[in-house]
C-alpha cells in the first residue's frame, strides 16, 4: 500500500480560515474524553491496589509479564553492563551530549538558581534561600520508541541542581530493554530505575506503592496518557509542565531547501500519530515544493505510517499574507518547538511571544536541540508554552524567603503592620508587631 501524506492547506485569506484553523488545532473531543477516562481509573486503581495493579497494568499494555516488582527494577549493575556494552561511537555520542547538557544547565543554575539576600539600612535581611527537592520521579518515554536522550534530560538538571535521589521509570514493551536507555540512566546517575510506563507509573511515583517510593515531583515527557496522568496526580505531587505529543512549526520564507524543512516536519511526526507538524509561510510556491519534498521523501521513512497519520490527522500547511502574520499566528499556536527557517531570522525572532523552544536558521535543525545543542528537550505542548517554560534546573528546586528583622527594622515595620492589622479586624496580628515596639 502506497502510503500518503498530505497535511491539509490552509490560506489566511480563506473566508473560512478560522474554524478550518480552530478544528485543526484541537483533537477530538471524544479522544480526549476515552483518554482522561481511562486514566481516572488507572489512578485509582493503583492508588487502591499499589504493585498488584502496576503488574497487571504492565501486563495489559505493555505485554510484560511478570510475577513480582522486583522484576520491574533495573539493578545498578544492570546500567552500568548497558553502557560498558555499547559500541564505542555510541559511548561517545552519549557521553558528548550528557556533557554539553550539563554546561548549559550548570549556567542555568548560575544564572538564576542560588540562594540570594539584601539588607536594609536598618539591618534588616531579607533573601531567598534555594533548596532542591529531596526525591523525584522521572519519567521516559518507551511506548513507540526509546529515548535516552530524555534520561540526560531530565536526570541532569536533577543532578545539578542537588536533588538527592532520581527514581527513574521507562516502560519496556514485551520486557525488550533499550541498551542506550540503561546506559544513559548510568550515565546521569539515576539512583533506581523501573521498567513501568503509561499512567501507571505515573500513579505508582504519586502514591507510592510497596515497592515504588512516593515522590515529591514527577518531571518529563509521555504520549497522550501520561501527560493526562500528571495533570491529574498534580496537587498530590508537583509536575513540571503538560510535555505531551511533539509538536513542530516551521516559519519559513522559502530560503531553506524544501527537502530540510520536509525532514523537520517529519521529525516530531515520527514521534506519535497524535504529533502535530505545521508550516507557516508566505510564499505559495515554497509551499507546493515542500508538499512535493513531503511526497517524494515519505515512502524511504522506516516510521512512514506514524508520519503519515500524524500529518493527515494533525498536520497543517499555511499559507499566510506575510511573515509578520506567519508570527502571529505562530503566538496563537504556542508551539513546543518553533523553527524561523529563514535567511534573516533576528528579524522575525523578537515577534514570537510563545514556544518552548526557538531555532534560529536553516543549519539549526530542531533534531540537533532533541539530542545534544544543550538546552532541555522536555518542553511544553498543546499551547501551554504561553504560560509553561523548558525542564530546567529551576523545576527540581524550590524557594524559601528568609526574613530577619532587626530591632531597628521592627520599630518601622511593626506600626505599618499594626495599622494593617487593625484595619483588617486581626488583633493578636496587630499585637504581635506593637510588642516589639521600644516606646
Ligand atoms: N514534549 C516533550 O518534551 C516530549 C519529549 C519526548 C517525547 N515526547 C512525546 O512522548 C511521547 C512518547 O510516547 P510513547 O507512546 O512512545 O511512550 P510513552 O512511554 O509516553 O507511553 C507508553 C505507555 O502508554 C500507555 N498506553 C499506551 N496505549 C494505551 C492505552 N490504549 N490505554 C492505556 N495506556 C496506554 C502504556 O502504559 C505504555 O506503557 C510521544 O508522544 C512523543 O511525541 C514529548
Ligand atoms: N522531540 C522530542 C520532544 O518533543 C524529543 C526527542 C527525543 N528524541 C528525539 N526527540
Ligand atoms: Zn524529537
Amino acid at each position: 500500500m502506497t502510503l500518503v501524506a498530505t497535511p491539509v492547506r490552509l490560506s489566511t485569506s480563506a473566508a473560512n480560515f478560522e474554524a478550518d484553523f480552530k478544528a485543526r488545532l484541537h483533537w477530538s473531543a471524544d479522544t480526549d474524553a476515552a483518554i482522561e477516562q481511562r486514566v481516572a481509573d488507572i489512578l485509582a486503581d493503583v492508588k487502591v491496589r499499589g504493585d498488584a495493579a502496576v503488574l497487571d497494568y504492565t501486563a495489559r499494555f505493555d505485554a510484560l509479564e511478570v510475577f513480582d516488582m522486583n522484576s520491574l527494577e533495573l539493578t545498578q549493575a544492570e546500567l552500568k553492563a548497558a553502557f560498558e556494552s555499547l559500541p564505542t561511537a555510541q559511548r561517545d555520542a552519549l557521553q558528548a551530549a550528557a556533557s554539553r547538557v550539563r554546561s548549559y544547565h550548570q549556567a542555568q543554575k548560575k544564572a538564576s538558581g542560588e540562594s540570594w539576600s539584601y539588607k536594609d539600612e536598618d539591618g534588616t535581611l531579607l533573601g531567598q534561600k534555594v533548596t532542591p527537592l529531596d526525591r523525584v520521579g522521572i519519567y521516559v518515554p518507551g511506548g513507540k520508541a526509546a529515548y535516552p536522550s530524555s534520561v540526560l534530560m531530565n536526570a541532569i538538571p536533577a543532578h545539578v541542581a542537588g536533588v538527592a535521589e532520581i527514581i527513574m521509570v521507562v516502560p519496556t514493551p514485551r520486557g525488550e530493554k533499550n541498551a542506550l536507555v540503561l546506559a544513559a540512566a548510568y550515565v546521569a546517575g539515576v539512583s533506581r530505575a523501573f521498567t513501568i510506563g503509561g499512567a501507571q507509573a505515573v500513579a505508582a511515583l504519586a502514591y507510592g506503592t510497596a515497592t515504588i517510593p512516593a515522590v515529591d515531583k514527577i518531571t518529563g515527557p509521555g504520549n497522550a496518557y501520561v501527560a493526562a496522568a500528571k495533570r491529574r496526580v498534580f496537587g498530590t505531587v508537583g509536575i513540571d509542565m503538560i510535555a505531551g505529543p511533539s509538536e513542530i512549526l516551521v516559519l519559513a520564507d522559502g530560503s531553506t531547501p524544501a527537502d530540510w524543512v520536509a525532514m523537520d516536519l517529519f521529525s516530531q511526526a515520527e514521534h506519535d500519530e497524535l504529533a502535530q507538524s505545521i508550516l507557516l509561510c508566505p510564499d505559495a510556491a515554497y509551499i507546493d515544493a515542500v508538499q512535493e519534498a513531503i511526497t517524494r521523501l515519505l515512502p524511504s521513512m522506516p516510521r512512514a505510517e506514524i508520519i503519515a497519520k500524524s500529518l493527515n490527522g494533525r498536520g497543517a500547511l499555511i499559507h499566510t499574507r506575510s511573515m509578520q502574520e506567519a508570527c502571529e499566528i505562530s503566538n496563537r499556536i504556542a508551539p513546543e518547538h518553533l523553527e524561523i527557517s529563514s535567511n534573516e531570522p533576528h528579524r522575525w525572532e523578537p515577534l514570537i511571544r510563545h514556544a518552548g523552544a526557538i531555532f534560529l536558521g536553516a543549519y539549526t535543525s530542531e533534531s540537533l536541540g532533541d539530542y545534544c545543542a544543550g538546552p532541555n528537550h522536555v518542553l511544553p505542548t498543546s499551547g501551554t508554552a504561553r504560560f509553561s517554560s523548558p525542564l530546567g534546573v529551576y523545576d527540581f528546586q524550590k524557594r524559601s524567603s528568609l526574613i530577619e528583622v532587626s530591632q531597628a527594622g521592627a520599630q518601622i515595620l511593626g506600626k505599618i503592620a499594626a495599622e494593617l492589622a487593625y484595619g483588617e479586624g486581626l488583633q493578636a496580628h496587630a499585637m504581635a508587631a506593637e510588642m516589639r515596639l521600644i516606646d
